[in-house]
């Protein structure tokens, strides 16, 4: 499998964020989207996500499944984490398995594998920032896809949170996933750097 992009514009409100973008990560390899603040980092994972057009340019997935949309065949965690404040933990995320298509995956499994198997029946208002990235995190399992957009995952996270998420990206990665990541702090995993805008 492999996903590109080639000579990828971005605008937002009417101006140029960046332009002439290229890049490729095949199976088992993970990209570091690196880059200034407002330099187009989350742009162009909701753009690969298919919440955000490009200007200009082209998005590939080849190798993947041939009948669904590289949309369909991707993860897009935001830096918000998308949960209803007054559902539990555990509602939260069938909610999300639901509505991404899972095939039944069990939650509380899932839950525990992030460290919130304590916490299935806690409303999602009481999770601390880092629980609830765990949470986002729990998506990932729960919904198997092979591609991963992820924004800032490891922040809020603990040293052991950061730990735990670079376990899981290195066993999708091992079974053939693709991960690209926006970052500002080093993911703990093995990253080609895809550095857009000027220096850090
Ligand atoms: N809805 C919008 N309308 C107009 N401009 C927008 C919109 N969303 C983002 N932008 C602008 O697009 C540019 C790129 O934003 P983006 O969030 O992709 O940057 P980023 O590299 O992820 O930044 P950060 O490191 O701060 O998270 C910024 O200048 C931002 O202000």
């Amino acid at each position: 499998m492999r996903l590109s992009g080639r000579l990828i514009n971005c605008m937002r409100g009417g101006r140029e964020v960046f332009s002439g973008l290229d890049f490729e990560a095949s199976s088992g390899q993970a990209l570091a989207v690196t880059g200034p603040n407002g330099s187009g980092k989350t742009s162009l994972l909701r753009m690969i996500a298919g919440l955000l057009a490009p200007a200009g340019g082209s998005l590939d997935l080849e190798g993947g499944e041939a009948e669904l949309t590289l949309p369909e065949q991707s993860h897009y965690l935001g830096h918000r984490d998308a949960m209803k404040p007054a559902l539990s933990v555990a509602e939260n995320l069938s909610f999300w398995r639901d509505f991404l298509g899972g095939d039944g995956a069990d939650t509380g499994q899932c839950l525990a594998s992030v460290g919130l198997g304590h916490a299935t029946h806690l409303p999602a208002a009481y999770l601390s920032a880092g629980q609830r990235r765990r949470l986002s995190i729990a998506r990932l399992l729960a919904v198997r896809r092979p591609v991963w957009l992820l924004d800032e995952p490891t922040s809020a996270l603990d040293a052991a949170g950061q730990d735990l998420f670079a376990g899981l990206a290195r066993d999708h990665l091992a079974r053939g996933g693709i991960v690209i990541a926006a970052t500002h702090a080093p993911l703990g995993i093995e990253a080609q750097e895809l550095r857009i805008g000027g220096a850090t």
